[in-house]
């Protein structure tokens, strides 16, 4: 792992949680992307190494509709980055953690990501993040 890439945050209506944020931070959202597969509309924010993601549900099926659903809005995910996502998903595996895909999958701001299944990591949500290799942007 090579640091905390970002923070997932559930939130209802970006919206509404995008002043919130910008007032909070000081600074304004960077990008807004939409990823259809994980059900999503995000919002990043950087404040210096680090970056809050906002994530509001674009359907019910959303893993977001369904957490906050269930938990309210609130710190969703943290996510880590790495160099080699492969070799860190088979480090992983090997070391007892659940992996929720077998293979990276497409996740925003041009990132190849994985999950973690909670169970796995004492409750919280784990994300590894590597920079999208160039054909994949
Ligand atoms: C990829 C775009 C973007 C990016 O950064 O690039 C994103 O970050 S997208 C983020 C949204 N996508 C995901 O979260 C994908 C991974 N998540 C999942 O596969 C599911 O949400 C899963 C497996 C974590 C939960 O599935 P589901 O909601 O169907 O099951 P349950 O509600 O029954 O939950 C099972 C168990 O896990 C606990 N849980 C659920 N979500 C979280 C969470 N975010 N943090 C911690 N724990 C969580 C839930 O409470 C259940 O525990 P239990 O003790 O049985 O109540
Ligand atoms: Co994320």
């Amino acid at each position: 792992m090579q640091k905390i890439e970002h923070l997932g945050i559930a939130v209802k209506s970006l919206e509404v949680s995008n002043p919130i944020f910008a007032s909070l931070l000081g600074v304004a959202p960077y990008k807004a992307e939409s990823v259809a597969s994980e059900g999503v509309t995000t919002s990043f924010f950087q404040i210096g190494e680090s970056k809050i993601e906002l994530l509001e549900a674009t359907n019910p099926d959303s893993p977001i509709a369904k957490f906050i659903e269930k938990k309210g809005e609130g710190i969703h995910h943290i996510a880590f980055a790495v160099t080699d996502i492969l070799a860190e998903m088979k480090r992983l595996q090997a070391e007892g953690f659940v992996l929720l895909n077998e293979t990276p999958k497409r996740g925003a701001d041009n990132k190849i990501v994985c999950f973690l299944h909670p169970k796995s990591t004492n409750g919280v949500l784990v994300e590894l993040c590597q920079e999208a290799p160039a054909d994949n942007q």
